[in-house]
C-alpha cells in the first residue's frame, strides 16, 4: 500500500545492471577458467542466467557476504533436466543458441506463463540457417524450445531487427564458436539497439571481437572467451523509478553508481527529465536531484529504450501538456502488453491516457488519485506504478508487489530509506 509522500530525502545506490549480469555469467561460463563477477545483480532473472548456465555444465558459486559470483566455465554439457528460466526473456533468447554446443543431445528450455508467450521464432529461423535445429515444442514459435546440439555451419545469418535485439545478442555470443567469420544481417530496422552495444561492449572484455557492419555486424569465427574478473556498473533501467520519484516529489536525493559514460540505452532517462524541465545533475557516478519541479510534456521516441515505458508513462500524468510516446510496437511484446497495461491501469488512478499502436499519449491532469492496481506479474509495472502512487492523493494498492524480485529485490526498501511511504501487506 502506497500514501501520498511530500518528501524524499537520501543517499542510495542503484542496483547492478540486469543486462550486464546476465551477459557476465553467461560469457563467464563459456570461458575456460575461472572468472569473478564482482557486484552481481541478485535479482530473480539474473539468477535464471546462473541456473541455466549451471544445467548447461558451468560450476558456480554465489557468495553473499563478498558479493561475488565465482564461476568456473569452459564446459559445455547435456542437461540432465528441462531448464526452466522463469521470467527471464534475455537468459531464455541467449541460452537458445548457447545450448546447441553440448557435446550431444537436446536441451529444453521453458518459463513461466509469460516467457511461455514472448517470441522465438526469429532466432529459430535465424539458427536454422546456421544448421542448428531448435524448435518450439508447441510449433508456435514460444517456448518450450528444443534445442539439439548441433556443429555451426554457414558464414551467413539473416535476422529481423525488430522484434527482440536479444535474439542479435544471443547470435554475437555463440558465433564466436563458428569455425569462420559470420554476417549477422538485418532484415528489418534493429530496435532497443543499445542492448547490442552492451553485448559487444562485454563481449570485448571477455576476449570476443565483433564488427559492425552496413547490413548488421560481423563475429569473427575460431574465437575463445577468456576468464575474466568483473565489475557490474549500476542500472540505468531501476534507476528511472527513483530518478521519476525525485523529480515528481521534493527531493534532496543522490543515486550512486551511476555512470556518466555507462553504455546502457536507459540513461536517457535523465535527459528525459531534463526535457521536460528538471535540472538534475549529472556526476561522473552519481546523479543529485534537489527540489521539486513543474515538468512540461514532451514526444519520446522508445525505439532503443523500451524498458522505459511505465516510468515516462507515470512522468506524462504529471506533466503539463501532452506526452507522446512512440516507436514502441515491441513494448507489447515484454513480460506483459506494457502499452495496454499502463494505458489500463493509469486509467484507474484519473489519467488521461490513449493508447496507440505504436505508443501512447498521455494528457497530463497534475493530480492522480489512488487506486487499486493490477500489475500483471510485471515488475516495471509494479515500480512505475509505485511512483505514481507516491504522488497521487489518497491510498494505492499494487497487486503482485514482489515481482520486483525480478530487477530490483529491494526496491521497498530502498524507497522506504529515502522516505516513501509504502507499507508491504501480505
Ligand atoms: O538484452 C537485454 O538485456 C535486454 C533487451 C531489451 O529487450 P528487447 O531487445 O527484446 O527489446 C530489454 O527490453 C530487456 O529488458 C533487456
Ligand atoms: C523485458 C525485460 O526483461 P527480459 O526481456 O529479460 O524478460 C525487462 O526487464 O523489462
Amino acid at each position: 500500500m502506497i500514501n501520498k509522500t511530500s518528501r524524499l530525502e537520501g543517499s542510495v545506490k542503484a542496483p547492478p545492471s540486469k543486462s550486464y549480469t546476465h551477459r557476465a555469467v553467461i560469457g563467464a561460463s563459456l570461458a575456460d577458467g575461472v572468472s569473478r563477477i564482482i557486484n552481481p545483480l541478485w535479482g530473480a532473472d539474473c539468477l535464471s542466467s546462473v541456473y541455466g548456465c549451471k544445467m548447461l555444465g558451468a560450476e558456480i558459486e554465489l557468495k553473499k557476504e563478498e558479493d561475488e559470483w565465482i564461476v568456473k566455465g569452459g564446459k559445455l554439457k547435456t542437461p540432465d533436466n528441462v531448464i526452466d528460466i522463469g521470467n527471464s526473456g534475455t537468459t531464455l533468447r541467449i541460452l537458445t543458441s548457447i545450448a546447441s554446443q553440448i557435446p550431444r543431445g537436446y536441451a529444453v528450455l521453458t518459463g513461466d506463463d509469460s516467457i511461455r508467450k514472448r517470441p522465438m521464432q526469429p532466432l529459430l529461423d535465424a539458427l536454422k540457417q546456421l544448421n542448428i535445429n531448435a524448435f518450439s515444442s508447441k510449433l508456435d514459435g514460444t517456448a518450450p524450445i528444443i534445442v539439439k546440439s548441433g556443429k555451426i555451419e554457414g558464414n551467413k545469418v539473416k535476422i529481423r531487427g525488430d522484434i527482440s535485439s536479444q535474439f542479435i545478442t544471443s547470435l554475437m555470443m555463440f558465433l564466436p564458436f563458428n569455425k569462420e567469420d559470420t554476417e549477422i544481417i538485418l532484415t528489418s530496422p534493429l530496435k532497443s539497439k543499445p542492448y547490442i552495444d552492451i553485448t559487444i561492449d562485454i563481449l570485448s572484455t571477455f576476449g570476443i571481437k565483433i564488427k559492425e557492419t552496413e547490413n548488421g555486424f560481423l563475429v569473427y569465427g575460431n574465437q575463445e572467451y577468456k576468464a575474466i574478473d568483473y565489475i557490474v556498473e549500476g542500472d540505468y533501467s531501476s534507476a528511472s523509478y527513483l530518478i521519476a520519484a525525485g523529480v515528481l516529489i521534493n527531493s534532496n536525493i543522490t543515486i550512486e553508481n551511476l555512470f556518466a559514460n555507462s553504455k546502457q540505452g536507459d540513461k536517457a532517462i535523465i535527459n528525459i527529465v531534463k526535457e521536460m524541465g528538471a535540472d538534475v545533475k549529472v556526476k561522473k557516478d552519481k546523479v543529485i536531484i534537489e527540489g521539486e519541479y513543474n515538468l512540461e510534456g514532451i514526444d519520446v521516441d522508445v525505439r532503443d529504450i523500451p524498458d522505459l515505458v511505465p516510468t515516462i508513462a507515470v512522468l506524462g500524468c504529471f506533466a503539463e501538456g501532452k506526452t507522446e510516446i512512440y516507436n514502441g510496437e515491441h513494448v507489447r511484446l515484454k513480460e506483459c502488453d506494457r502499452l495496454n497495461a499502463c494505458a489500463t491501469e493509469l486509467k484507474k488512478m484519473g489519467a488521461d491516457i490513449k493508447e496507440k499502436p505504436d505508443g501512447l499519449i498521455i494528457r497530463g491532469v497534475k493530480k492522480l488519485r489512488g487506486a487499486k492496481l493490477n500489475t500483471y506479474h510485471d515488475h516495471r509495472l509494479v515500480m512505475a506504478f509505485t511512483v505514481a502512487g507516491l504522488k497521487a492523493e489518497g491510498k494505492t494498492i499494487i497487486e503482485g508487489e514482489d515481482a520486483v524480485k525480478i530487477s530490483f529485490p529491494n526496491f521497498v526498501n530502498v524507497m522506504k530509506s529515502l522516505g516513501a511511504k509504502i507499507e508491504v501487506i501480505r
